[in-house]
């Protein structure tokens, strides 16, 4: 899905006492002003004293005062749809109605039929709300919810009504929408000058912050203006607001997200701090690690954290603080390398399942889930704090028992971030607080499982399993086995928990008995044989009688209503019994409710202790998950060096050595330092393995660094800074740039910024443009990561030309892939082996495509021509080093003509060379200038 783009009121807007003459949304000017003609669009522009115009903009004195209602909710909430609860439905008007008929396959009706301007309108039952909601984002639409805040039963007159939350792809909280195994982030982006940085300079720093209402967890960091877009693609948010008078960002819509543009308000550091202090209750910001240059991400929290307020009515109490996110903690990777390597998501599908992370998750629980995606999404650099992961790792990998028994309480545990997130927004039933007892319940387990452990993270997960028996006790007692979803559904307090209720319960049974004796006995007194004892909202309690026996009726039955086939009547006895009854019925829902409130507070009163021990539970769910993987698949610890070093020994490609049949993929070596090569050049057959042998070694680092052990007999692997992954060609053509472009772009990034620390893997570079160019383009970038940056690099190309570079470069080290020739057959060897490939079998791999025999014979034939006619000019091309020589200093093989950059052994380069411009006048080196023109002219040159 391409991102979308909205705009939301500012300050305010979703408050019903609204400001004069606030103009929300940033519609057209045409459609926001009084001379608009539909009247849902004039009530865009709305005030407090203008709340019901009609299409001519004046005041609509026949609209009722429902529909008045409706659009004073409708003018607190912006662009989004309006879904107004009316009874057991929801309901859509006017434009909201029509959009949404179509999107979601609503009947689109009409109020006022024969009226001359009637409501179009459309609903839908109110137990479908997740459903639509859900359809409706992912449309890329936004939705206010406009809910019924009183009860119809004891409303005096309308009822009334509020927008209780906007909901957006980033802002979404219902259990139904969301996919527990993922994150759903609402990000911020705000752009500043950089401190320090001269006034006319242009350098800008981006603060981004990122939000999980779900959750409550809450980052952000101050990155580069440059990394933007890698830092969000790491984060993967939902949705993204940015500053809407912000000339210099220029959101990308082709990205997976949806964009909300925010007032600048929102964005200014004053209010952000202030916005941030008072939600978590601190007169600084500076115990949160925050620098003096980090001003822009304090900006960007604010700006999100208001984005919040505004559209969530409900407390935010779980954001209880923020983390500011050092980037120089983590391995840099940008979007293209994470796309390139599929990490999270596969480039195909877009999906979880085939990535990475898909093919190595064990989680037991979506929390472990959830950070398990963090950790591959952002592996370390500090090795201490990776060997810290890998010990724990390396203690369930050795205690299978251990591992097994967490993993199995861990399976009888519910998402206690997300449960105590509803319990935060009040967004809560008495099923999620069964639900956080049923947690609590196994912490004891985990807890004895943990004591007297050697890893270090294992101690401080058992030190922050907290028990909160108290807590604990309460639920347990008071709440029944089996909980409904909603409070409203009742009978969720367990018997015996409180003696009020129970009486009260005691006696609406009670009074239900009696009615069905007092039935009975008006059955046996009258003779009647089929008197039924029903109820309805009108009359309560009423005894039928079909019109076959009404002459037996009894002159104390007073007659209530004529149906077709039969009279209702009440009695006396009956009313009075009803009243006991019912008062009864309703004081037990009233007490229930309020015991109901009373565990709900208490365990909010927990929160902070609840999310420690969430996080704490979600890594231990990692660890075992990393040690689960490991120990199936027979992975090993990777040793971490400070030094720029590879040394693999046996590796496997972690997606490959999960999904492909047992023993059917074929392990290599990998070694890259000064003295074994630091750039490897792979060449080898189509199809060969050089594409699955580059990527596996990177995703062997990555996995390193974010504390995994690796699917290798043994791996030493010295810390990256950055990983670089410039993998095929993927069509950019929505960006409007060429595929070749976005190779180049890309590629310019890697020699801008890889260190000597960084790990660069390149798969074909120059592949999208003419052979000599791209040939050119690969040489010169091989000579320039040699020379200038010296980095582990891996490089899979079809260019055997640059295989000569390890005859002059002394850290490029050629290695191919094995095949073998088998009448007129080729295999497969998958084996990476010393030294370079001459021969692509490209032919034989489009045979094996289906491409036509006809084509391919004739194929062929034309590579024969061609290497025949061509063999000297395109195998064997010698190319001069930069600094006048050839690449060894001497001719190659006896051949010293230049077959790609045609001039070089022109003789006019030694007449040029044998000039001696100081004894020249200008006039003699004028004439060469143009004696040489001429030969240049000539064609026998
Ligand atoms: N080590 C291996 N063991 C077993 N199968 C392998 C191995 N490496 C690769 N393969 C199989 O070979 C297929 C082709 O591999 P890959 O795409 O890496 O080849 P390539 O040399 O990069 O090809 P091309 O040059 O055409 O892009 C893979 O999809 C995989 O199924």
């Amino acid at each position: 899905m391409g991102s979308t783009q909205h705009s939301l009121p500012g300050r305010n807007a979703c408050s019903q006492a609204l400001p004069r003459n606030q103009v929300f949304g940033r519609r057209k000017p045409d459609q926001t002003g009084t001379t608009a003609t539909h009247p849902e669009t004039v009530s865009l522009k709305i005030t407090a004293d203008r709340l019901s115009l009609d299409r001519d903009n004046r005041y609509d004195f026949s609209m009722t005062p429902m529909m008045k209602q409706y659009h004073e909710a409708k003018a607190a909430c912006g662009d989004a749809l309006l879904f107004f609860r009316m009874g057991d439905f929801y309901e859509l008007f006017l434009e909201d109605a029509k959009t949404a008929a179509g999107i979601l396959g609503l009947t689109l009706t009409s109020r006022d039929k024969d009226s001359a301007n009637p409501t179009a309108m459309a609903g839908f039952p109110h137990h479908q709300l997740d459903g639509y909601l859900q359809k409706l984002i992912r449309a890329g639409y936004r939705a206010a919810v406009c809910e019924q805040v009183e009860d119809p039963k004891t409303a005096k007159g309308l009822v009334k009504r509020e927008v209780t939350r906007i909901v957006s792809a980033g802002t979404l909280t219902d259990e139904g929408l969301l996919d527990p195994r993922e994150a759903n982030y609402v990000a911020s982006v705000c752009l500043m000058h950089a401190k320090g940085a001269k006034k006319n300079s242009p350098k800008t720093v981006a603060g981004i912050a990122w939000a999980e209402l779900s959750s409550g967890r809450f980052e952000a960091g101050t990155f580069d203006a440059a990394r933007v877009d890698d830092e969000l693609a790491r984060i993967g948010p939902a949705e993204v607001i940015y500053r809407e008078d912000d000339a210099h960002f220029h959101p990308d819509t082709t990205a997976p997200w949806s964009w909300t543009s925010r007032p600048a308000w929102s964005f200014a550091e004053d209010s952000a701090t202030e916005t941030l202090c008072k939600q978590f209750e601190v007169s600084s910001l500076d115990g949160y690690g925050f620098e003096d240059n980090d001003s822009a991400a304090i900006r960007a929290a604010g700006g999100v954290l208001t984005y919040l307020q505004e559209t969530q009515r409900n407390d935010l109490s779980h954001f209880r603080g923020i983390v500011s996110h050092r980037k120089s903690n983590f391995l840099q990777i940008d979007a293209a390398t994470r796309r390139s390597l599929e990490i999270t998501r596969t480039i195909r599908s877009g999906s979880r399942d085939g990535s990475l992370l898909g093919v190595i998750d064990r989680t037991c629980t979506s929390m472990g889930s959830r950070l398990l995606s963090d950790w591959i999404a952002a592996p370390l650099i500090d090795g201490p704090a990776i060997e810290a992961r890998l010990d724990a790792v390396a203690e369930f990998v050795s205690d299978a028992k251990l591992r097994s028994d967490v993993r199995e309480t861990l399976k009888q545990t519910f998402d206690l971030t997300r449960l105590m997130a509803r319990i935060a927004t009040q967004r809560t039933g008495p099923r999620d607080l069964l639900q956080v007892a049923g947690t609590l319940s196994n912490l004891p387990k985990l807890k004895a499982r943990l004591t007297d452990r050697d890893s270090e993270r294992l101690t401080f997960i058992e030190a922050h399993l907290h028990l909160c028996p108290e807590l604990r006790s309460k639920l347990e007692s008071a709440l029944a086995d089996d909980c409904p979803i909603s409070a409203a559904e009742g009978n969720f307090i367990r018997p015996g928990y409180d003696a009020e209720l129970d009486s009260l319960r005691e006696l609406a049974k009670g009074g239900k008995q009696w009615i069905a004796e007092y039935q009975k006995r008006q059955m046996d007194e009258t003779g009647i044989t089929n008197i039924k004892v029903g109820y309805n909202r009108v009359f309560g309690y009423f005894l039928e009688v079909s019109n076959s026996q009404k002459d037996r009726v009894p002159d104390f039955f007073i007659r209530k209503q004529t149906l077709k086939n039969c009279e209702r009547y009440i009695t006396p006895e009956l009313k009075e019994y009803e009243e006991k009854v019912l008062a009864a019925d309703d004081k037990a829902s009233a007490r229930e409710q309020h015991l109901f409130l009373e565990i709900r507070s208490l365990t909010h009163s927990h929160l902070s202790t609840l999310q420690e021990v969430a996080a704490a539970m979600a890594e231990l769910d990692v660890l075992a998950s990393q040690a689960e993987i490991a120990s199936t698949r027979n992975w090993t610890r990777p040793t971490l060096t400070d030094d720029s070093i590879l040394r693999i020994e046996s590796g496997r490609h972690p997606v490959l050595d999960v999904t492909m049949p047992q023993g059917e993929f074929v392990p290599n070596d990998c070694m890259q330092s000064p003295e074994a090569g630091m750039i490897q050049l792979i060449t080898g057959p189509n199809m060969a393995g050089k594409s699955t042998y580059i990527r596996q070694v990177a995703l062997i680092t990555l996995m390193a660094q974010a504390g995994s052990f690796v699917p290798a007999a043994s791996a030493e692997i010295g810390l990256a800074d950055r990983i670089f992954a410039r993998v095929g060609a993927s069509d950019e053509l929505s960006r409007g740039q060429s595929t070749f472009m976005v190779e180049m772009v890309e590629t310019a990034r890697i020699l801008n910024t890889a260190t000597s620390r960084s790990l660069v893997i390149l798969d074909e570079i120059g592949r999208g443009t003419s052979t000599y160019d791209g040939l050119s383009l690969a040489w010169a970038i091989t000579e320039h990561l040699h020379e200038q940056i010296g980095c582990r690099t891996l490089f899979a190309t079809h260019y055997h030309e640059l295989t000569q570079l390890e005859e002059s470069l002394p850290r490029v080290a050629n290695l191919n892939v094995a095949v073998k020739e088998w009448n007129d057959e080729v295999i497969f060897l998958h084996r990476i082996v010393r030294g370079g490939a001459d021969k692509s079998y490209g032919i034989h791999v489009a045979r094996l495509a289906g491409i036509p025999k006809a084509v391919n014979e004739r194929a062929k034939d034309v590579l024969a021509q061609l290497e025949a006619d061509h063999r000297d000019a395109l195998d064997r091309p010698t190319i001069r080093s930069p600094g006048g020589s050839d690449a060894n200093g001497a001719s190659v093989n006896g051949q010293y003509q230049m077959t790609l950059f045609g001039f070089a052994d022109h003789p006019l380069i030694g007449q040029v060379d044998q000039l001696d411009l100081d004894s020249m006048t200008p006039i003699e080196a004028l004439q060469f200038l143009q004696e040489a023109k001429q030969g240049l002219s000539s064609p026998s040159v």
